[in-house]
């Protein structure tokens, strides 16, 4: 292995760290604690799991943790009551509402009835606009997370090739924006893409998220690139059950020159990077200076 391993997982507990100081300060100076709302749909057990390291965190960093589930069978009515209370609730300062909901249930429809100054996830329709025109948004976590590596670990990212794999609203299209603001050349493949394999050949910068078990390997990638691995697949491998990402990681490590492990890449700074937008949001609501460099 060539690659130095970007440890998401450390860079996360710094982040978590600063954040519990600014919280504490908060508190002491203005009495105020931020408050994050998490409501999940369901009994997926995967979901579940993040909804309860979420909380950990939250608490961990001085914040208060409302968790919120509901019935699979509930209707888009109940959920839509229930964000209208939370918008309303002074306590709350960001809303996330973990996805996929059931398919019975808009998505979009419940992501634009959160108040957009509570939606610490970015997913709101005024959100995804600001920041695609390069006004002050809520910015996505896991694409913010990702920029916080690769800035920390790349430095300036002027001039550089990032290639994208995935379009979707939630990670690929908000961190195409974020790298174009960072003065990247950036190119977003997926799954009609032709050639995908001389498009991240291309790239100083890639960005693998795809969903698809270690699609990228190391006859992918340039030498010397930065490869940021998004992907969370559950897989079995010799009888026993493992996360792997969207790239096989052995190969790539022998030709890149970083790239991020799964697990403790880039999940651990999503997490991270949520509490931060928590605490932001609430700076912005009590109309207080943002703690300065937590966000993008
Ligand atoms: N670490 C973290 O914090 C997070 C991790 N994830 C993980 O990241 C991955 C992506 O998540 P998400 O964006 O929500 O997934 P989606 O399924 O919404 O999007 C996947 C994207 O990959 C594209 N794609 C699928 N197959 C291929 C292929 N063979 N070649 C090229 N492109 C392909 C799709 O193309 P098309 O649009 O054409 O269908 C789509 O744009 C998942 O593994 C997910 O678990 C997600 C969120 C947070
Ligand atoms: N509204 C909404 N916002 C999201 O941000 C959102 C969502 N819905 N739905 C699901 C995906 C997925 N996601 C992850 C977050 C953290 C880890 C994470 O912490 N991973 C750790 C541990 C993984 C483990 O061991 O289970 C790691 O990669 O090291 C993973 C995945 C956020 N998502
Ligand atoms: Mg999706």
């Amino acid at each position: 292995m060539v690659a130095v391993k970007i440890d998401g997982k450390a860079f996360a507990e710094t982040v978590r760290g600063d954040l519990a100081k600014h919280v504490e300060q908060l508190q002491r100076e203005h009495g105020i604690t931020p408050g994050l709302a998490v409501i999940l749909v369901g009994e997926d057990p995967a979901s579940e799991v993040y909804v309860r390291n979420k909380g950990k965190q939250t608490r961990e960093c001085g914040m208060a943790s409302f968790e919120h589930k509901l019935e699979a069978t509930s209707s888009e009515a109940e959920l839509l009551d229930l964000i209208g209370s939370l918008n309303a609730d002074p306590a709350v300062h960001g809303i996330l509402v973990q996805l996929p909901l059931p398919a019975h249930i808009d998505s979009d429809k419940i992501l634009n009835a959160i108040d957009p100054a509570k939606d610490v996830d970015g997913f709101h329709v005024s959100n995804v606009g600001l920041l695609g025109t390069g006004q002050k948004a809520m910015v996505p976590c896991t694409p913010l997370g990702c920029l916080m590596l690769l800035r920390h670990h790349h430095g300036k990212l002027d001039g550089l090739n990032a290639v994208v794999i995935g379009r979707s609203n939630i990670v690929g299209k908000p961190m195409a924006q974020l790298l174009l603001r960072d003065n990247c050349t950036v190119t977003i493949a997926h799954s009609r893409s032709r050639d995908l394999q001389n498009i991240v050949r291309s790239a100083d910068i890639v960005i693998a998220a795809v969903g698809r078990p270690e699609i990228v390997t190391g006859a992918w990638i340039k030498a010397g690139a930065t490869v940021i691995d998004v992907g969370i697949n559950r897989v079995e491998r010799d009888g026993r059950k493992k996360l792997v990402g969207d790239v096989n990681f052995e190969s790539a490590a022998e030709v890149a020159s970083a790239i991020t492990p799964v697990p403790g890449g880039v999940g651990p700074m999503t997490i991270a990077c949520l509490l931060a937008n928590t605490l932001t949001a609430c700076c912005r609501a009590r109309g207080l200076p943002e703690p300065l460099g937590l966000t993008a």
